[in-house]
């Protein structure tokens, strides 16, 4: 069944600088838990198998946490181009790391299919004390860019299973997997349903 091996091959990856909470996020999603403390970077990759299904949407995709350090990219470049979807990181306290996501941008429009689902997420939304990086920056970059924008915290799980949860959505959509919604817009989900920081229960 075609429909089937375009889910099943799907492939999720994290990206974006070293330090900005790729390996937490994940670990939040997976998981729901936080590991605070040492900061252990990610060699290459770090391949895990995930599990969507308890989002009641049957989409399987082993997801990619990436390494941000520089000295890795070679490695990342080479998987860019089996991925799907890309959660693309900087961290809200950290300005050199949204000051590089055009860089980042750069290479996957280098590497990546054309046809990838990007979103640009500024993580660590908890911390608004150090906050360096407004919200509406994130929200004219990502606007620049064409592609869905919110602000996570990999500490509080804010929008951290929404992240996965659109882009699911998405590709089922893209796969004509999706009855019932016949024209799913990833960008207006996303602004509908994300929650922004110092809002509700989450800070
Ligand atoms: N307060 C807060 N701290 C975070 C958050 N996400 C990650 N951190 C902290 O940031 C540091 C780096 O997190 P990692 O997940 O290891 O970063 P990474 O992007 O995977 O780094 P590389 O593997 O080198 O690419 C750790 O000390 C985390 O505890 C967050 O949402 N809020």
């Amino acid at each position: 069944n075609f429909q089937i091996s375009v889910v099943t091959k799907t492939i999720v990856m994290l990206l974006g600088d070293s330090g900005v909470g790729k390996t937490c996020f994940l670990i939040q999603f997976k998981d729901g838990a936080f590991l605070s403390g040492t900061f252990i970077a990610t060699v290459g990759i770090d391949f895990r198998d995930m599990n969507i299904e308890r989002l009641s949407l049957k989409v399987r995709p082993p997801i990619w946490d990436t390494a941000g350090q520089e000295r890795f990219r070679s490695v990342t470049h080479a998987y860019y181009r089996d991925a799907q979807a890309l959660l693309l990181l900087y961290d809200i306290t950290n300005k050199s790391s949204f000051e590089n996501i055009r860089a980042w941008l750069t290479e996957i429009h280098e590497y990546a299919q054309r046809d990838v689902v990007i979103m640009l997420l500024g993580n660590k939304a908890d911390v608004s004390s150090e906050r360096v990086i407004r919200s509406e920056d994130g929200e004219t970059l990502a606007r620049e860019y064409g592609v869905p924008f919110m602000e996570t915290s990999a500490k509080t799980g804010m929008n951290v299973e929404l992240a996965f949860l659109a882009i699911a959505k998405e590709l089922k959509y893209r796969a004509g997997l999706q009855a019932g919604e016949p024209s799913f817009q990833i960008r207006d989900y996303v602004e509908s349903q994300k929650q922004r920081p110092g809002c509700c229960s989450f800070l």
